[in-house]
Formats: structure tokens, sequence, C-alpha cells
């Protein structure tokens, strides 16, 4: 009998067209997702080079990283020069005869978002896009994986990538959730005790009993927050709510087609006993919603604590990048995190962007408003989400709450030169990156949950998710 495998290895195995050596493989690409920041100009270098693509049905373009969310949409972006990556990413798209989700496209949307919501990444292929939160889709039991551009090029052209095979890596989540903790809790949690190098650069699969009681988009919240942990990517075993979220997806297999496909796909776990390089594994019960102080995501504490002292810091947190961390965000040593006053927040992102996350937000905002003089937006993944949203009235909510309600893309999750907050402004935002500039020039970040963002908006300061949950159920 053949050695216990893991899931990784099996999907590893089952795309190897040769070996290259020791630690590199040839793999077979089975889809390649691009995005207006990198796919135009790839698309274009490839064209000049005399290359077609190999494949154009197993590529797929939207537009999310630069375009215009503001609600009346007036400009196709606020980035200065963005036109241009636009216009190469159209131009191209059509020249290579690609399918582009352009904006006002009913399955528009962020590449993450809506290439589960479409089917085109389906448990057991492998999916590359140049854009480093590619693991999101490894909720799915795809290997998904962001690559640089001349990657993506080589992957559009042949069909295939050199790669070198990452390590593996088990993180268990034990135990059952509290109300009013979420995934992106639970990756702050995990990212602020094994530090943001945690992963090592290998894949993570995510098990354990509070994974199994996730839904499908909780999983890809988890799965996205992984390259924060430095993972090259991470990977869910796929179950039956995979296979019915994906029933019926405009690309999924239809018919006898899906039959087999989901009969292949009940193959695809890891086997007892298989090895892994590292196993961490993380006991949830005692998980409070967590929320960043610093600049990076494992400047992460419970909401209710206290800022750190740089003196006492865990591992991997220097004391002098510490201070620097604290001077950048305007914060002090020992203040507790719910006194901290915000002046914007920002729902959105490919992490927290899907309906059950606006659904989570409205819950606390519903009937509410926003404190005084804080700016306070909304911007759905993808179109579907915003049609989901607002068939259900969400909007309504957010809007008389006192939010922005925005067109779909990547908006103020990162900062290219257009939109922001301003310096300076401390925003508490579900994104998944708060380095220093990341939402703008002076701009601080706070990480946290569409809870803990929608409590924040309305108290006007860092708030516990749980002072508005209390005597609602439980089914967060
Ligand atoms: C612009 C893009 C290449 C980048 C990424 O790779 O992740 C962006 O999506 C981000 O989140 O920083
Ligand atoms: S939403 Fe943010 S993190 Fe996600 S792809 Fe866009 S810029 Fe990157």
């Amino acid at each position: 009998m053949s050695h216990p495998r893991s899931l990784f290895e099996k999907l590893w195995a089952s795309h190897e067209v040769a070996s290259i050596s020791e630690d590199v493989s040839l793999l077979h690409i089975d889809r390649v997702f691009l995005h207006e920041r990198m796919g135009g100009v790839a698309l274009k270098a490839l064209r000049d080079a005399g290359y077609p693509v190999l494949h154009p049905e197993l590529a797929f373009v939207t537009l999310d990283h630069i375009v215009d969310t503001r609600p009346e949409r007036t400009s196709c972006t606020k980035v200065p020069g963005g036109e241009d990556f636009i216009k190469v990413t159209r131009e191209e798209s059509a020249a290579s005869g690609l399918k582009l989700f352009d904006v006002g496209d009913p399955d528009h949307g962020i590449v993450h978002v809506i290439s589960p919501e479409l089917g085109t990444v389906l448990p057991g292929l492998t999916l590359v896009c140049p854009d480093s939160h590619t693991c999101t889709q490894g909720a799915l039991g795809a290997l998904a994986w962001g690559i640089g551009s001349s990657d993506g090029e080589h992957a559009l052209a042949t069909q295939t990538l050199r790669v070198a095979r990452p390590k593996s890596l088990r993180v268990t989540f034990n135990g059952k959730l509290q109300a009013g903790v979420t995934a992106k809790d639970l990756m702050l949690a995990l990212i602020a005790r094994h530090t943001a190098v945690g992963a090592q650069g290998g894949v993570v699969e995510f098990c354990g009993k509070v994974v199994e009681a996730m839904s499908v988009e909780e999983r890809m919240t988890l799965c996205n927050m992984a390259v924060e942990f430095s993972a090259f990517s991470a990977l869910i075993a796929p179950d039956q709510k995979v296979f019915d979220y994906l029933a019926g997806r405009p690309y999924a297999p239809r018919g006898a087609a899906w039959d087999a496909a989901v009969e292949s796909w009940r193959f695809l776990k890891s086997d007892p006993g298989c090895h892994y390089d590292l196993e961490l594994s993380l006991d949830c019960d005692q998980i409070s919603p967590m929320v960043t102080w610093g600049t990076s995501p494992q400047h992460a504490v419970a909401v209710m604590d206290r800022v750190p002292d740089p003196e006492t810091m865990a591992a991997g947190t220097s004391g002098a990048s510490a201070q620097k961390a604290l001077a950048y965000m305007g914060v002090a040593a020992g203040v507790p995190m719910e006194v901290i006053p915000i002046d914007a927040v920002f729902i959105g992102s490919c992490t927290n962007s899907r309906l059950s996350d606006l659904r989570a937000a409205a819950r606390i905002l519903q009937g509410r408003k926003v404190a005084p003089g804080l700016r306070a937006i909304c911007v759905p993944g993808s179109a579907r989400v915003k049609r989901a949203a607002e068939a259900e009235g969400l909007d309504k909510i957010f809007r008389a709450a006192g939010f922005e309600w925005r067109e779909p893309g990547c908006s103020m999750c990162f900062y290219a030169g257009g939109e922001h907050m301003g310096e300076k402004a401390r925003v508490i935002s579900t994104t998944n990156r708060n380095f220093e500039g990341r939402q703008g020039p002076g701009t601080r970040t706070h990480l946290a949950s569409p809870l803990t963002a929608a409590a924040s908006a309305l108290t006007g300061h860092i708030c516990d998710p749980r002072r508005f949950l209390e005597g609602k159920d439980d089914e967060v």
C-alpha cells in the first residue's frame, strides 16, 4: 500500500507534469485569473513576444484593484495613470479572447470573491493569479497561489509552471467559537501567537472541528489571511458544504459531469497518519474578538485587552519595531484598546466583503447610527454580493446607519495613489494588511472582523462587538 498522503501531496502529484529537480516540479495549471494591476501588462508582454494564450477558455480577467467604487462611479478610476492599466487590460483581454468581467458586468468584482462565486475555481484544481491573496480560493480544496507577472506569462503561454515544492503544515482549530468570534479573529489570534512568518512559506491545511463547522465563506476568510502568516497557500479539504456551495455556479460542471466531479472530489482529503513538516493547533474556546494595535497582522490583541508594552512583547516583535509601530499608529502602551477613538470604518476587501460578512455587520448596525463625524464605508466584494445584499435590504440598514454603500472593488483596502481616508486618519478595517501606508499615506489601520468594525462604527472607538450581541442569538 502506498504511504498516507496529505491533500497537498495529492494535489501536487496529480498536477506534476515533470520533476525538474528534487525540489522543483513542472505543474499543470488548470486556471489563470488576472486583474488590471498585473494582468493587462502580462498579456501585452506575451503578445508582443509572439506567444498566444494557449487556452483562453481557462483564463479569466477582472477589473478590481483600481476601479472607482464611489456610488455614482463618475470616473473609471481615481488612481492617477490608472486608466492606462484598465485600457490595456480591456484591449489585451479582447485580443487574446479572454473573458473579462468588466465594471458593470453582473459577475464583476474582486477576483477572489468572484472566482468561487462563478465556479472558476473548483476542488482539486490548480489556480494561479498575480495576486498574493489567491490563497483565499484554497477554501474550496484547490491549490491556488499568487504568482509574479513573468510566471503569469508562462502559465498563460504553456498552462504549466515551474514551482519549488513548499513545505506542508497543518493548523488544527480545536473547540468551539464563542458568540461574536469569527474566522478573522481566529487568524489574527493565530498570527499573533506564531508571528507573521509562522507558516514559513509552506502550504497550510486548516483542519479541526471549528473549520468543519464553518461556512464556506468563513473558510475563505481563514485561507485569505494565510498569506499574512507567510504561507505559500492554504487548503481546506472540500466537504458537502463546498459541493452544495458550488452546485449550479456558472462555470461548475453540470449533469453527469457534475456527479462525476463530486465523486472524485470526495477523495480530496488527507489520509490519516500523513506527514506534515510542521503542526500547529489552537484551542478556540477562549479566543476573543481580536484587533490590531500596530503595523503587522501579528500586532493583534483581544479587543478588551490593552496595547501591549514593547518591553514584554511576545516572540517575533523586537522592542524597536514595536516602538516604531506604536509611533506610526499614535497609540501608547498600556492603553485599553476599547478607549482608542476612530475616524473611519471600512467594511470590504477579499477578506470580509461577502454576503455573510455584510449580514454580520448589518445585524449590529440595524436600527442604529454611526458615531457623529465618523466616515463609514461598505464595499461589497462583487456585483453578486451587492445584489444579494440589496435583495434582503442590507443596503438600507447600512445607509440608514450612515454608511456609504459602494460599488464592488478593492477600493480603500490598499492605496495605489487614489482615494484614502486621510493622513493620520484612524481606520478600523475588515481588510488583511495594516502596514504603514497600506490604506494611504500616514493612515492608521486597525484590522478587525466585520462585527467589531460595525460595533466600533457605532461607538466611535474600538469596541467589543459582544456589547451589541447580548440578548441576540449567537448565530454569527
Ligand atoms: C496589487 C496586488 C498585486 C496586491 C497583491 O499581490 O496582493 C494587492 O492585491 C494586495 O493586496 O496587496
Ligand atoms: S481586496 Fe485588498 S487584499 Fe484583496 S486583492 Fe484587493 S487589494 Fe488585495
